[in-house]
């Protein structure tokens, strides 16, 4: 048989395995084998390692014996070998290699046993444990190794073009562009935290596309520490820890989400600080993320969080209300929803701190519109939306009208004739900061809205800042008459 037909034959398998696995089990793993002899007797296929050829052992090999008899109508025997040379392997991970090799026949009990005690060591583990335990699961399993250029990891969805910079996330948006333009340069680590449903995540997988878009050749990994936690017992478990670093270490840029989940697992953190300087040695990009800075990770082995320190840190905050009407404008404009700004505006001025949510909102109104066949209106978003928008937020003063920060932001602005960026950005000039404090003064006096929920409207501002500018115009408006009746007019303009 020529190699021309030995390699039709065996796309004809791949092909026909298509039927009974899915694409991607087929891309991660059947396709990376490569056929070296096909006989009456016997198909022999190459693995590019032996986690691969162990795996597929494991688990496809039945799947791999039915499709070759109905493409060849023969019996064959399958037979796997690894690729990969082992003088190769040897000089990278020669003691485990060794080990593996003597303790071939106990690994199994012993590792299971160690990752059991691991897992009961800490809570966390038990569900992890449980899932480690499972056949491969495609939603859980990444590939190994990383292929160059293989985006399997990312969200296609997640890019800096689909990203709404504000003033809440425009450092860690810069810093994210800047670090894709050029990984591994000066920034390294980069650590990136905030609370949650703000973009974190997001930028996390726009660096990673834009890294691949200039450098189709890198290998690029997405992960959570949760993933990684679960692929390092398993490993354990199976006695495959070299073929686990060897993915690991073998990357350009590694993108781990959620490092919070670190704290408290000390054998992880062990792995994980061996990863990172073995990346960090090799000048390769290490991108992190966490809902709370390094320090207030606890507890984060000492050595770990000065690494984490070591390189770039970035706050990701609460958006405020212009960036969030912005996001909701990029979202109907990407998903070609047909959605009135006021009705925008309003999902927008009631949800105020977790991204995820807003998008969420606006999907529920959207939904519901279209189910029912009725047409996006505000009254139909207050209906659809009144279970999860708080009535703390709002105060109704006539029976009609609903006063909230937005709109009292709206008509200080318009009054002012500034724009709302102005009013909510950082400039502090005082033709922009008196109207600023005004708006928040009016803020405290016609909402119920808390001291930092109204300044996580302004900008992401801090309570503090919110508390002088009402002492400070409630002074002035007992003070001086001209202020008062500004203030008086405003106030008659935002309820009539
Ligand atoms: N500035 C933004 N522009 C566009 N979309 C955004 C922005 N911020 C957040 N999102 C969207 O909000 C959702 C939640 O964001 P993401 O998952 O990145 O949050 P996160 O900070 O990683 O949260 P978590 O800590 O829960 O993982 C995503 O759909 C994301 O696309």
């Amino acid at each position: 048989m020529t190699d021309i037909q030995l390699q039709a034959t065996w796309e004809e398998i791949l092909k026909n395995l298509e039927n009974s696995l899915s694409t991607r089990v087929c891309n991660n793993w059947l396709k990376p084998l490569k056929p070296i002899k096909l006989t009456t007797e016997m198909l022999e296929l190459g693995a590019p390692n032996v986690f691969t050829k162990n795996w597929v052992e494991k688990y496809y090999l039945p799947f791999l014996t039915d499709s070759c008899y109905e493409i060849t109508k023969a019996h064959l025997e399958i037979s796997i070998t690894n690729l990969e040379s082992t003088k190769d392997t040897e000089t990278i991970y020669p003691d485990e290699l060794k080990q593996q090799q003597l303790k071939k026949r106990n690994t199994r009990v012993r590792t299971k046993k160690k990752a059991t005690s691991l897992a009961q060591s800490n809570d966390l583990f038990q569900p992890t444990l449980t899932e480690a335990m499972q056949p491969p699961s495609e939603m859980t399993e990444t590939p190994l190794p990383i292929n160059p250029g293989d985006k399997s990891s990312l969200n296609p969805k997640y890019t800096f073009e689909s990203f709404v910079i504000g003033n809440s996330n425009s450092f860690a948006h810069a810093a994210a562009l800047a670090i894709a333009e050029n990984p591994a340069k000066d920034y390294n680590p980069f650590f990136m935290y905030g609370g949650v449903g703000l973009g974190k995540t997001h930028l996390m997988h726009a660096i990673g596309h834009k890294i691949l878009q200039k450098h189709p050749q890198k290998r690029v990994l997405y992960t959570t520490s949760e993933k990684f936690t679960n692929e390092l017992i398993n490993s354990i478990k199976d006695g495959t820890s070299a073929a686990f670093r060897q993915k690991y270490r073998n990357i350009d840029v590694l993108l781990v989400d959620d490092v919070q989940f670190l704290a408290n697992k000390e054998r992880i953190q062990e792995e994980f600080f061996h990863t990172f300087n073995a990346l960090k040695d090799a000048n390769k990009q290490i991108i992190l993320s966490s809902d709370r800075p390094p320090k207030e990770i606890k507890p984060l082995e000492d050595r770990l969080c000065s690494r984490f320190e070591g390189g770039l840190l970035a706050d990701v905050q609460a958006p405020d209300l212009e960036t969030r009407i912005a996001i909701l404008k990029k979202k109907t404009l990407m998903d070609n929803l047909d959605v009135p700004l006021d009705v925008m505006t309003y999902i927008a001025s009631h949800i105020d701190n977790n991204v995820r949510e807003l998008e969420g909102a606006l999907t529920r109104v959207v939904a519901y519109a279209s189910f029912k066949h009725y047409p996006v209106t505000n009254e139909l978003a207050v209906d659809v939306l009144k279970n999860t928008i708080t009535k703390q937020e709002t105060t109704v003063k006539q029976v009609d009208k609903v006063i909230n920060i937005a709109l009292i932001q709206e008509t200080v602005a318009k009054y002012f004739k500034l724009t709302l960026a102005d009013l909510n950005g950082k400039k502090r000039n005082r033709n922009i900061a008196f109207p600023r404090q005004i708006a928040m003064y009016l803020a405290r006096e016609m909402t119920d809205a808390s001291l930092p929920r109204i300044g996580g409207n302004f900008g992401g501002r801090d309570h503090t800042t919110v508390m002088h500018a009402h002492d400070k115009i409630k002074k002035q408006y007992q003070d001086n008459p001209k202020t008062a009746s500004v203030i008086d007019e405003i106030r008659k303009l935002i309820t009539s």
